[in-house]
């Protein structure tokens, strides 16, 4: 007989149904500093999934292992996409882009400031360009299939500074644009090379309530509309229990927690991660508040 579950939905864990990067025993070391620590988890298609904990509790050393930046001193890191398999801690960091399609932003806004807002999403574009110039002069003289290819670029380059509110903006320098629309802009330079999977570095830091508002409308959109993976580093709590389907958290380089933003946001483990055994000085006083109320174990039924 079949057994049915009694867990609300909200709180079951995803389980990687249709797990697109799978991270199994990930460790890094930086001589005697254990940044990752035999780290597993999946990330599925179509889902948005958080990488939340304290500072220093190596988020930004996992995007920089998934995309290349490191190798990892230890573990697998599979990608599935299109109908490959990619074992990204093989690859060098330019092939991760170039073929397995891996997408990331920085944390501090890494554009081509002296280029326009248009330039910018052309030359994400430049591997397939290249290719279709057959790394001749034929794309000199718009031989061949490259003027199509060119035409493809452009339309995809404004489709993109469309969904992200910068057509009007196209021609402007990329370095003079304000801060919120430069990481907007980042966002859609990295769609612009048709990523099977988004790793996004603190999009809303420095973002008002307003422009955090839209990223999150931005980023949602770009689930559903382009059904591809999300990875998240961020630390506004609101971004993440608003618009994630999964939480992974880490702590001095561990996996303490990994469920729904629900389940996370009520495990044990993560609360004295971030509000420590008797300071509460790690979270804003809303969200400590928050999750001391969901520590009650009153409401942890069903966990
Ligand atoms: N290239 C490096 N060499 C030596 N140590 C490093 C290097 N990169 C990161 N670390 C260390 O690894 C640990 C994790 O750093 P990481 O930047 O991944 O944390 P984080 O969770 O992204 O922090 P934050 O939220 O502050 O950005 C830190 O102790 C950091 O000092």
């Amino acid at each position: 007989m079949k057994e049915v579950s009694t867990t609300p939905p909200e709180l079951v864990i995803p389980s990687g149904a249709d797990p697109l990067l799978t991270v199994e025993h990930l460790t890094m070391r930086f001589g005697g500093l254990v940044a990752i620590d035999d780290v597993s988890f999946s990330a599925g298609k179509g889902e948005i999934t958080a990488i939340i904990g304290p500072n220093g509790a190596g988020k930004t050393t996992l995007f920089n292992c998934i995309t290349g930046f490191y190798t990892p001193t230890v573990g697998r890191l599979t990608l599935t996409a299109r109908g490959e398999e990619y074992l990204l801690e093989r690859m060098d960091g330019f092939r991760i882009a170039q073929k397995a399609h891996v997408a990331r932003t920085f944390q501090n806004i890494r554009l081509f400031s002296e280029m326009s807002v248009l330039e910018n999403l052309i030359v994400a574009q430049h591997n397939e360009l290249m290719r279709a110039s057959g790394f001749t002069v034929t794309g000199l003289f718009g031989l061949g299939g490259y003027r199509k290819k060119e035409k493809e670029a452009a339309d995809l380059a404004r489709y993109w500074l469309d969904k992200v509110n910068l057509t009007h903006l196209a021609d402007i320098n990329a370095g003079n644009l304000p801060y919120g629309d430069q990481r907007r802009l980042e966002i859609a330079r990295a769609m612009c090379i048709k990523p099977t999977i988004l790793c996004l570095d603190e999009p809303a830091a420095g973002l008002n309530p307003k422009e955090s508002s839209e990223l999150n409308k931005l980023l949602i959109y770009i689930k559903d509309e382009h059904d591809i993976g999300l990875l998240l580093i961020e630390h506004d709590m609101s971004v993440v229990m608003e618009i994630s389907d999964h939480v992974v958290v880490l702590d001095y380089g561990s996996k303490i927690s990994d469920g729904t933003p629900l389940y996370v946001r009520s495990d044990p483990n993560v609360i004295r991660a971030y509000l420590g055994e008797d300071e509460d000085e790690a979270l804003p006083p809303e969200v400590a508040a928050d999750i001391a109320k969901d520590f009650d174990p009153e409401n942890r039924e069903g966990v």
